[in-house]
């Protein structure tokens, strides 16, 4: 590890080392708008080096047990633990996020990944089917693909990685991992927990960089089969035209435009704080959140009254503050393009209720530089708008009122996405009626993020392409084979 002008020098980690790179980039503390560490520009020559690592590594990885394979996942799970409060130190000062999300929900299921994998890798069985009458026997064997190319994004670092690394690996695969340059610390903290956990060189491989040069290298490899992609729809068609020529498996997590329905009996204790965590937590910066609030008309004013007094109590703060409920977003830029969505619903003659140029923002003097904003709530907004439409990324909701049932299920399905819905209501049948119908991949009734990590989990329509879970992933990270037997 090197250090440039006392700032941390990341290195790529590469057939079991660390490698310094002959550029970097510099990564910004959300918090303060200052450099606090450089991460390598790695570009064709870091990729090829991984690629040569990864396949080197692949037939040793791929020819031992299920259970050996899982053993080492187990000793990188528990590895991870003993480090929670770096790694959530780390993760909050590198993304913005508060302490307290990066404790009780990053990390952990950063370990929790790599355990869950550790144990469902033990629990597949194969396909069989029985022609007795014209004597022949099929079945289905699997085995890894090679080496998967997994690329993540900004908003949940180690969290999302891991999704990905842990069931490649566990299916006997090795990967290339390219973490968001925007947030590379917490994955090169846990390449140094690697050689400890037993992962034998070149299983796991991280190049740090940009998308269009690292990324676009490793995706258009030849000798990469298999793309397990999170992050924008964007990239992702330029992922999958760049991949196109080599007929790559590929999965496609990406972006939501996420409502929550309201109807006039839903348990509003519950639902109104709920409703503004799914809305605000993380920054609003989570693939999940809540965007387009549908409230039925005869409890509209009252939802909206408590919904806004609520998000006024949502505190703002440094993210190392225990008691702040959100930090800071992820970049300058980003946080002017969420802006820029409230300025076009004012221009547009929406209402903003609460938050960015309505209140009052209090930072600390050094903290005035850093990426912040207040959680914003925008009524009076067309569902042609583009604060209805597009995916914003940021602590901005949309409350809107409607009447009916089967008017609601329209418009909450009249976006291109269909990722995460929320449908609020005491009645049981309308629950399932309206859950249903939602063109969207998860639907959470009366609860919101609440994850069952065996269950498909993914987007619809250009929210994505594939699931993830235990036996979609396992599908995914392995190819299948149909074997005939003439007895
Ligand atoms: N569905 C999900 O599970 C899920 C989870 C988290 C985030 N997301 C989505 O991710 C987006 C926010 O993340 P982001 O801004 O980091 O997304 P992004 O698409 O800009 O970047 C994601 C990753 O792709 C890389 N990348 C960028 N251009 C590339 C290219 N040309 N070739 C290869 N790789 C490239 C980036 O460096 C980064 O590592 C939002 O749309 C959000 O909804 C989806
Ligand atoms: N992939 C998952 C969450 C994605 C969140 C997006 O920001 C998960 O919980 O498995």
């Amino acid at each position: 590890m090197a250090a440039k002008g006392g700032l941390l020098m990341l290195e790529n980690f590469i057939g079991g080392k660390f490698l310094p790179c002959s550029s970097y980039l510099d990564s910004y503390d959300p918090s303060t708008g200052e450099v606090y560490c450089h991460v390598p520009n790695s570009g064709k020559e870091e990729v090829e080096a991984a690629v040569e690592a990864a396949r080197a590594a692949f037939p040793g990885w791929s020819s031992r047990s299920p259970q050996e394979r899982s053993q080492v996942l187990q000793r990188l799970a528990d590895l991870l633990e003993q480090s929670l409060e770096e790694l959530a130190q780390a993760e909050s000062k590198d993304q913005g996020k508060t302490i307290t999300l990066a404790r009780t929900m990053d990390i952990p299921r950063a370990v929790q990944n790599f355990r869950f994998f550790a144990s469902s890798i033990l629990h597949h069985t194969s396909e069989c089917t029985q022609m007795d009458h014209l004597g022949y026997l099929h079945y289905t064997v699997r085995a890894p693909v090679g080496i998967a190319a997994l690329i993540s994004p900004w908003n949940l670092p180690l969290y999302l990685l891991t999704w990905k690394i842990a069931p490649a690996i566990a299916a006997g695969n090795t990967v290339i991992a390219k973490p968001s340059e925007l947030t590379s610390m917490t994955a090169w903290m846990m390449c140094r927990l690697m050689e400890k956990a037993g992962v034998p060189p070149g299983v796991v491989n991280i190049v740090f960089g940009t998308g269009p040069r690292v990324g676009e290298a490793l995706v258009s490899h030849p000798e990469v089969p298999l793309i397990s992609f999170t992050g924008s729809q964007p990239t992702a068609e330029r992922i999958t035209q760049l991949s196109a020529p080599h007929c790559k498996k590929l999965s496609l997590e990406l972006g939501g435009k996420n409502p929550a329905i309201i109807f006039e009996d839903a348990n509003l204790d519950e639902c109104i704080p709920t409703t503004v965590r799914s809305s605000f937590a993380n920054q609003g910066e989570i693939c999940l959140s809540t965007s387009r609030i549908f409230v039925q008309k005869s409890i509209y004013s009252e939802f909206l009254k408590r919904f806004v007094e609520a998000t006024r109590m949502w505190k703002v703060g440094i993210p190392s503050d225990p008691s702040a409920d959100m930090g800071a977003l992820i970049s300058k830029a980003h946080l002017e393009k969420v802006r820029s969505y409230i300025k076009k619903a004012r221009m547009e003659g929406a209402q903003i209720l609460c938050g960015e140029g309505v209140d009052k923002l209090n930072l600390p003097p050094r903290n005035q530089a850093g990426y912040f904003m207040l959680p914003t709530v925008i009524t009076d907004v067309k569902d042609e708008s583009c604060c209805m439409k597009e995916e914003i990324f940021g602590p901005v909701t949309c409350v809107v009122p409607f009447d009916s049932e089967e008017e609601v299920i329209q418009r909450a399905n009249s976006v291109k996405y269909g990722l995460a819905a929320t449908v609020w209501s005491g009645n049981v049948g309308r629950v399932h009626r309206v859950a249903k119908k939602l063109q969207s991949g998860l639907v959470w009734t009366n609860c919101w993020l609440i994850r069952e990590l065996n269950l498909p989990f993914g987007g619809m329509k250009r929210s994505g392409v594939g699931r993830e879970g235990a036996k979609d992933s396992y599908e995914f990270f392995t190819e299948v084979k149909t074997i005939t037997v003439k007895h």
